[in-house]
């Protein structure tokens, strides 16, 4: 509790000196958690994908993949640092996108289950390659295990897991490389 004996509102983030208060969202009746949109935060995301690429200098990958929408301005960024080229895993089949693979994943923020397509033309440029998987926060890993099925079926190779946070346990973790972590917010009845 704090001093006033009211729940937290917000929750503050520090990004290699760029500093942001995260407001609290309810996801579940009895949960909040604290949200990170870098969307529109040239800032916030230029000072991660700067901190990001310095932890990920000694990784070999050839290409970086994210998943579709709030991430893909940190894969830009890391793709502009890293001189890698990027690939979004889209949430909707077009029909541009040929012979996609597909998998499901379960959101967190949406509390409903979402479909990732990969798109034919990337599946073609990640087969044999190595890949760097980023994404803003890894929460529940669900986003990230639907990532790893679709590499494991384009024949692409996980090299590396990068994201500005983790959340939830820590120690599920560990193999992600973050800048900060996030509790989540256990609400009262
Ligand atoms: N704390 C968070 N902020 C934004 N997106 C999220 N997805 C899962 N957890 C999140």
């Amino acid at each position: 509790m704090n001093p006033t004996h009211l729940p937290p509102r917000s929750h503050p983030l520090h990004i290699n000196g760029v500093q942001r208060d995260l407001p609290l969202f309810k996801v579940q009746p009895d949960l909040a958690i604290a949200v990170l949109n870098i969307l529109g935060d040239t800032e916030l995301t230029e000072a991660a994908a700067t901190a990001l690429q310095q932890r990920m200098a000694d990784i070999t990958f050839d290409v970086i993949v994210t998943a579709e929408a709030k991430s893909i301005p940190l894969a830009y960024a890391l793709s502009v640092h890293s001189a890698r080229p990027y690939v979004v895993l889209r949430k909707n089949y077009k029909s541009y996108m040929g012979e996609a693979l597909s998998t499901e994943t379960l959101s967190i923020t949406t509390g409903k289950t979402q479909t990732l397509y990969l798109d034919a033309k990337d599946r073609a440029a990640l087969q044999g390659k190595k890949v760097a998987l980023v994404d803003d926060v890894v929460s529940t890993g669900s986003t990230l295990a639907a990532m790893r099925t679709l590499m494991a079926e384009a024949e692409a190779e996980v090299a590396a897991v990068a994201a500005i946070c983790t959340e939830g346990d820590p120690e599920q973790w560990a193999e992600v490389i973050a800048l900060a972590h996030l509790p989540v917010f256990p609400i009262d009845a």
